[in-house]
């Protein structure tokens, strides 16, 4: 029998903008899922918590500032992938400073909830469109 498949623990946030519409970043080439449109986020390190994921990456990914009071618990994704299991906390964003921007060549768009359908995201986020529909 194969290896169990490891589970891998990615914290991602979707930062939301004054007029309701949500920010989505294209995975570049090279990686995993090229092409795909994500909440941004990454893998939580050791000794992270995903609060402290989050606040890093958007820092990293986008220069965004934030703070933990300002993150807000949605809803989590959770997909079988090929190689491991996928465990997603989302978290919602409306306080943050700097306009995101792409500091890893990724393209940004801020899109309304019930236009994400109109960019393909990975397996594990399309369950999430909905509670976002319904917050926003
Ligand atoms: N940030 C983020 N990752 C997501 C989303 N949906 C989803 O399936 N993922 C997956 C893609 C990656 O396998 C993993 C996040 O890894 P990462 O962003 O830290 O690392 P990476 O691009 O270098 O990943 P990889 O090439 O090693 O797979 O979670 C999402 O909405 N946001």
């Amino acid at each position: 029998m194969s290896d169990p498949k490891p589970l891998l623990l990615v914290a991602a946030c979707a930062l939301v903008d004054s007029d309701n519409r949500v920010l989505i970043a294209q995975r570049p080439e090279g990686k995993s899922l090229a092409g795909l449109w994500e909440f941004p986020g990454g893998k939580v390190e050791p000794g992270e918590t995903p609060e402290e994921t989050v606040i890093r990456e958007l820092y990293e990914e986008l220069g965004v500032v934030t703070k933990v009071a300002c993150l807000a618990p949605l809803t989590f994704a959770s997909h079988a992938y090929e190689r491991f299991n996928l465990l997603m906390p989302l978290f919602v964003c409306r306080r943050f400073e700097n306009t995101p921007q792409s500091r890893e060549g990724q393209a940004l768009k801020w899109v309304r909830a019930n236009r994400l359908r109109d960019w393909p995201m990975p397996p594990a986020d399309e369950p999430l469109i909905p509670f976002l529909e319904d917050l926003l």
